[in-house]
């Protein structure tokens, strides 16, 4: 057992040591820090810290909300994708709208956490929110995004461009498709077009459901707008403009316009409606069309009442001074595209057979789409349309093999469908309006061939003699151009004597 004063004598002993320990060690530490330099030192805690925590196999990308002075396009991406996230467990979110926007945009609250998953990668994000230090600085907004480790790669390469797709995916279903029009009472605030161009909202309802055309053709249209718009990369390897023009051609009432509505309703890209008529220079149609955003359809009606416009001269002949063909054809190839991307061309005209055949030649409009007067498969689906038909109706045959002998318009279709809502009554009016086209069109042909016998009759009728008096007259027409043809040569020949 030991006494009391044992224990005063061990106790003292062994904080005397401690103490020359401490004091030992403060020592060696203000020599360490002395011999020792700053880095060094640091490193080496550094490296003592790193051995004794616990490795984390956790890593946290953050996402700030700017980069320099813009705004970061992953923050702009993670705030929307992850309100189509929000767990319905959730207690509060976020939602807001503005006038131009379709839909209601719904995003996480501050420090609120949304987990996800992709191709079983567990992720979890977070919006952390700090609040401005002083009256200089802003809020400072980013999220904070945390995986495993061992899927940064992924992470990187697959997942955020992946949250990026569906952004923009998001954004352009919310897209209002706008058609622009030069020189019109249209709102000139909403951007796009620097002042030249007015916009309204595009209403037109068509699209490619509505249309009545060649299913062949119309699969093709959508195969070719999908492939061209999926193909940045390749239009940049092959060193060619990103744009695409189709012509669209055919009788009026025949759909080119609704066409041109469906395809911008379909890609949700703007129409640019470019009246030749009002331009008088190929430097103010080069302003004009540097002035049309991106991903939108620039389209020119009736382009073979246009072709005038090589007429149309305005002071001296320089280039820039009148507008030409020419010099429309110069954007279309791709002289502009080094300011836009993501184009498309679209040019109608009732008659293709008077289009200039610089405009026709291969390689300048990319498709030429015939749209043709009302098939009975094109029949069949405006009467589905207008009527909302499911089976076959009884007038359908009768219908449908007018059609076939007559040349109606979709539009002239369209038009007797919408008289009832009564499918009788409907298709009752297209039989009659089909019937008295035909008898029009037989009345016609009647005249015409009466016409045709009458002019053959007098031909007949015409002397020998007057044949023989033609005769001579063109005869004496061409050997006066003969002699002309031979004078003009033998002088140009004297001119080029030395
Ligand atoms: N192929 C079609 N499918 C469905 N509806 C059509 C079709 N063609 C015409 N229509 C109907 O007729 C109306 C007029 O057609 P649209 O303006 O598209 O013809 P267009 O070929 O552009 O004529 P134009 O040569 O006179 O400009 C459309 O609003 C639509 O209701
Ligand atoms: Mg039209």
């Amino acid at each position: 057992m030991f006494g009391f004063s044992e224990m005063q004598s061990s106790a003292s002993t062994l904080f005397s040591a401690y103490a020359s320990l401490a004091a030992s060690m403060m020592l060696v530490r203000s020599m360490a820090n002395e011999i020792i330099p700053n880095p060094v030192r640091s490193y080496i805690q550094s490296a003592i810290h790193y051995l004794f925590t616990p490795l984390s196999t956790q890593l946290t990308v953050i996402v700030d909300e700017h980069c320099g002075l813009t705004r970061n396009q992953v923050y702009e991406a993670a705030e929307i994708y992850l309100g189509t996230k929000i767990s319905p467990n959730a207690e509060r979110f976020k939602v807001h709208k503005t006038p131009r926007q379709k839909n209601l945009n719904i995003s996480i609250q501050k420090n609120e956490e949304v987990d996800d998953t992709h191709q079983n990668v567990q992720l979890k994000w977070r919006f952390v929110s700090v609040e401005p230090q002083d009256r200089h600085t802003g809020e400072k907004r980013f999220f904070e995004l945390t995986f495993d480790k061992k899927f940064k790669e992924k992470v990187l390469s697959e997942y955020l461009p992946f949250v990026l797709a569906k952004y923009k995916e998001i954004k352009d279903n919310d897209k209002e498709v706008k058609l622009y029009a030069m020189n019109c009472l249209y709102d000139y605030d909403e951007g796009g077009g620097g002042g030249v161009w007015g916009s309204v909202k595009l209403e037109h309802p068509s699209t490619f459901e509505t249309l009545a055309m060649d299913k062949e053709m119309k699969k093709a249209i959508i195969d070719d707008l999908e492939r061209f718009v999926k193909r940045k990369e390749f239009y940049k390897k092959v060193g060619r403009a990103w744009k695409r023009g189709y012509l669209l051609y055919g009788p009026p009432g025949t759909g080119k316009s609704s066409l041109i509505a469906a395809m911008a309703n379909y890609l949700k890209f703007d129409i640019y409606d470019l009246e030749l008529t009002n331009l008088y220079s190929n430097s103010e149609l080069r302003r004009i069309l540097v002035s049309t955003t991106n991903r939108s359809i620039i389209v020119i009606e009736d382009i073979d009442c246009s072709a005038e416009m090589q007429e149309r001269q305005l002071g001296n002949d320089s280039s820039n001074t009148k507008l030409t063909l020419s010099g429309l054809l110069n954007f279309i190839d791709g002289l502009w595209s080094s300011c836009g991307d993501e184009r498309i061309i679209v040019f109608t005209t009732n008659h293709k057979d008077r289009l200039d055949p610089a405009l026709l030649r291969p390689g300048r409009m990319d498709m030429h789409i015939h749209m043709s007067y009302c098939t009975t498969q094109g029949f069949r689906l405006l009467a589905t349309n207008y009527l909302g038909l499911g089976d076959p109706h009884r007038l359908f045959g009768e219908i449908e093999s007018l059609i076939e002998n007559v040349q109606a318009t979709p539009a002239e279709i369209a038009e007797e469908l919408m008289k009832s809502d009564d499918a009788d009554i409907a298709l009752g009016e297209v039989v009659n309006f089909l019937k008295r086209k035909k008898s029009e069109a037989n009345n016609i042909e009647e005249e015409k061939n009466l016409a045709l016998e009458a002019h053959d009759n007098k031909q007949k009728k015409t002397s020998g003699a007057e044949k023989e008096a033609k005769r001579m007259k063109t005869e004496k027409i061409a050997n006066r151009t003969l002699r002309n043809c031979m004078k003009r040569s033998t002088r140009g020949r004297r001119h080029r004597m030395p």
